[in-house]
């Protein structure tokens, strides 16, 4: 089966048209943040959204953790799928599910070690739609909760990919150097990536290309 992609950090309509012509299966549009460098105003987000055509995914990356937040929050931008960057308590997936049932939810497992097998077989158990493995990390000061630009322990991501019942993206420092060894390693079922495709901050089309052309 062909690895689907998610293009995030999309800052504009130009970008996600650009993204969307080359082949993008999703775009991400990433929320209020505590550090990172693809946040984009819950206006520009919900243009975007509006600018998308099916069945082209849009994912709104919240690092909200109450429902009530959450849900505001996806109210603001409309994207038909959530991709929560930081831990939940126990029912928000049911809850979110209950007032939104058309849309899908993503958690977002930070791999970090081997703890990170059990959170995300967890996150499936409570009802996520998706897991997505990155590589911030949520313990620090000033929270990580992605487009770090990193690499993780893609070992460990593999043995999440084999147990989980889920499909599993890949995200954290992929490129077009690195790309080809990441699926056959970790065999997800899609890739997400920002600043590998990006210069100064800007998607950046022959890079877009080249990692496209390594995807194969
Ligand atoms: O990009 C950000 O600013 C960001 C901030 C907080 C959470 C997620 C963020 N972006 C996501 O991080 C992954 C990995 O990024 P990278 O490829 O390592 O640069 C990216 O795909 C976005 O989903």
């Amino acid at each position: 089966m062909r690895t689907r992609l998610k293009i995030c950090c999309i800052s504009s309509i130009d970008e996600a048209r650009l993204a969307i012509r080359l082949g993008a299966d999703a775009l991400g549009l990433v929320g209020r943040m505590p550090s990172g460098p693809g946040v984009v105003a819950d206006e520009l987000a919900a243009a975007v959204v509006r600018a998308t055509p099916p069945p082209v995914a849009t994912f709104m990356l919240t690092s909200e953790r109450t429902v009530a937040d959450i849900l505001a929050h996806q109210q603001r931008v409309g994207a038909n799928t959530i991709q929560l960057v930081d831990a939940v308590p126990a029912g928000t997936y049911a809850q979110l599910r209950d007032a939104l049932p058309a849309v899908k939810l993503v958690q977002v497992i930070h791999v970090i070690d081997e703890q990170n097998i059990a959170e995300a077989l967890a996150a499936v158990e409570a009802g996520a739609d998706a897991l997505l493995l990155d590589s911030g990390n949520p313990n620090l000061a000033v929270k990580e909760l992605g487009g770090t630009g990193r690499q993780h322990n893609w070992l460990i991501s593999r043995q999440i990919v084999a147990q989980s019942s889920v499909p599993v993206f890949l995200a954290g420092g992929l490129h077009a150097g690195n790309v080809r060894q990441a699926i056959e390693q970790v065999q997800p079922f899609g890739l997400d990536i920002c600043s590998g495709v990006r210069t100064n901050g800007y998607l950046d089309e022959r890079k877009l290309d080249a990692f496209l052309a390594a995807l194969g």
